[in-house]
């Protein structure tokens, strides 16, 4: 069978690339993503107003104290029409600023964490439908694990850089202009002294924070390579422990988890380094300025500074710095939301199938009557381009006939099948239904007449009433239990106390292979598809179920034109017609009875094999 579609192996960490450098390119580029929170852009713009009013009244906060510090100096403030604000007056202001800049605050989350929600929301729901639509060769090229961790990380970067990171960086930046600003007001000269201090600040720090980028991502990128062990081991958990291979999982992780915290460590001490660099560096800073600040106050003439303005112009450095080591750490923040953001708009940018496109695009058939022509068909996989898998593939099926295609694993017969749902593109030649190339046509509305029974049938985490639906959602509980009545299920549908109500737990587990099997052809026998493509894996069921199975079948197959994989020999004597496919070619073509009296033949040869087995 095909793998159709989940690359959940394979060492795709394109996905997981470097992040990029804050660049100008880069950072128009993810400003695309702000499209998101256009529709939003009244409340964003609130939220805005919101955040440039509580950084000012945070701003004026040094500004007041000081001159609370002045008036407990004898010195009280005078406003200009010489209305005098003793301590009591310059306190309540104080309090004042305090309140509004706790309202502000709020309105500011308030009305960010809306739009971020909203945008988020409709940003996931885009990856989702860009997802859903993509080629099936996408998923081929891509781990899962990765595409996941666009959904789900990627997007959840991007909701903090909508509602927290950009707030941040705007307020750090207010923060900074507006402390030298008004530290320049209080005294030029301190502040040029001060300012003396920052550019070597500055300057060490981002040398540090750039080897701590470059480990942190050392970091992510073991912590991903752990995460996928997990997510293969727990998709296959089966297959570990049939091979008993816990223990060697178990290991791996643990080596894995071992790298991630090396990585994770070593970046630690960077960051701890860094941490207390900024502190002795911000400390040391104040400790200078308080010394100059000090002299000052002391002196007489031009450059005296009041106490309190020397109060005022401390808080400010102290915001400065602050404002400065907080830039530092969301500089990261900021490189990680611009790998995010770039790693959604790929996705976004991918080509979707031209499916439910609207107004339709070809021929939308309202019935079709399932004549197939496949004309000379080469093809080869996307992701395996030198290997031709099928090479001059030409049959004809007539309206309501039936054909099997038989032959050794890997021969190509899958491919056959998926080729028709237009999966992948053809390499050559061309396949027809009802006369016309597959690619005229709408593919919704295409892929509307063809259904396909599985080899293997996984079905979705609901109840079984969902599971059968999946093939016609408008289908009424009568019609439901019709199907399923047909597909032979009914009988052990109507043995579970919830009846079609019962969960069928993650992916179906909690249902035999063989009723798995039979509720997927009541979901084909709902949708009632012209062209039907079994891949049959009766193989698996014991006989009883087998029996039931092939009876579900029989009533499936009648009056649809079917493509049978057929792995069973012994199922296929009632077909039209046989396809014995080997190496990506047709290699005989005939009637069961013809073909096993051919002396030599492949087909003879694999009757007599499955004979002698049995
Ligand atoms: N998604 C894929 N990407 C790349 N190569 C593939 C893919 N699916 C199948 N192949 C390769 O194409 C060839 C034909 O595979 P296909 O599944 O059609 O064979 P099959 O005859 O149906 O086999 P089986 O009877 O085992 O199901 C094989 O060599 C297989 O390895």
């Amino acid at each position: 069978m095909a793998r159709s579609g989940l690359n959940t192996s394979g060492a795709d960490l394109a996905a997981d690339a470097p992040k990029p450098k804050v660049t100008k390119e880069s950072f128009k580029r993810s400003l695309r993503i702000f499209r998101f929170v256009l529709p939003y852009r009244t409340k964003f713009l609130v939220g805005l107003l919101m955040l440039v009013l509580s950084s000012s009244t945070f701003m004026a906060f040094p500004w007041v104290a000081g001159k609370l510090v002045d008036a407990a100096n004898n010195k009280p403030y005078v406003l200009p029409g010489g209305v005098v604000f003793d301590i009591n007056r310059i306190a309540l202001t104080l309090f004042l600023v305090i309140v509004l800049q706790g309202f502000f605050s709020f309105g500011r989350v308030w009305f960010f964490t809306q739009v971020s929600e909203f945008a988020v929301r409709d940003l996931r729901q885009a990856i989702y439908a860009k997802f859903v639509q993509l080629p099936i060769p996408f998923f081929e090229q891509n781990r899962v694990g990765a595409l996941i961790s666009r959904i789900t990380s990627d997007v959840a970067q991007v909701q903090d850089a909508f509602s927290l990171t950009l707030a941040e960086l705007f307020r750090q930046v207010f923060t900074l202009v507006g402390g030298i600003v008004f530290i320049m007001v209080v005294s030029v000269k301190l502040s040029l002294f001060m300012l003396i201090t920052f550019p070597p600040i500055v300057l060490v720090a981002g040398l540090f924070g750039r080897k701590i980028r470059t480990l942190a991502k050392t970091t992510q990128l073991e912590l991903a390579n752990a995460n996928v062990i997990v997510e293969e081991t727990i998709q296959s958990i089966n297959s570990v422990k049939a091979f008993t291979n816990e223990q060697f999982e178990i290991g791996r992780y643990y080596a894995s988890l071992g790298r991630a915290v090396q990585a994770a460590l070593q970046s630690n001490l960077y960051r701890g380094g860094f941490i207390s660099f900024v502190i002795i560096g911000l400390f040391g800073g104040i400790i200078l300025v308080l010394w100059r600040g000090a002299t000052l106050v002391h002196a007489t003439g031009p450059d005296h500074l009041e106490i309190g303005q020397l109060v005022t112009f401390i808080i400010y450095t102290a915001f400065i710095g602050a404002s400065v080591a907080g830039l530092g750490e969301l500089y990261g923040k900021v490189q990680s939301i611009l790998g995010a953001t770039e790693h959604i708009r790929e996705v976004l940018d991918e080509t979707p199938e031209p499916t439910h496109l609207a107004p339709t695009v070809g021929l939308v058939p309202a019935q079709i009557s399932g004549d197939i022509r496949y004309e000379h068909v080469a093809f080869h996989y996307p992701t395996r381009p030198d290997i031709a898998v099928l090479q001059d593939i030409d049959f004809h099926i007539k309206p309501g006939e039936k054909i099997a295609l038989v032959g050794p694993s890997g021969a190509g017969k899958s491919t056959i099948a998926s080729l028709l749902m237009q999966f992948y593109q053809l390499s050559g030649g061309r396949i027809l239904v009802d006369g016309h190339d597959v690619r005229d046509y709408d593919l919704t509305a295409l892929r509307r007449h063809i259904g396909i029974v599985p080899q293997e049938t996984l079905l979705f985490g609901g109840t079984i009433r969902e599971n059968i639906a999946y093939g016609k959602p408008t289908a009424t509980d009568d019609e439901i239990m019709a199907a399923a009545r047909q597909a032979n299920a009914w009988q052990f549908i109507s043995s579970f106390p919830e009846g079609l109500d019962a969960v069928v737990g993650d992916r179906g587990i909690k249902l035999s292979g063989g009723q798995r099997q039979r509720v997927a052809i009541a979901r084909a026998i709902l949708k009632n598809p012209a062209i039907l493509i079994l891949d049959e894996a009766t193989s698996a069921l014991d006989s009883e179920s087998e029996k039931l199975v092939q009876g579900a079948l029989d009533e499936l197959l009648q009056h649809r034109t079917s493509i049978i994989i057929a792995h069973r020999l012994s199922t296929i004597r009632k077909v039209d017609k046989i396809l014995v496919i080997d190496g990506g070619r047709i290699v005989e073509a005939g009637s069961h009875d013809e073909l096993s009296e051919r002396e030599g033949g492949l087909y003879a040869n694999l009757l007599r094999l499955q004979f002698e087995l049995s």
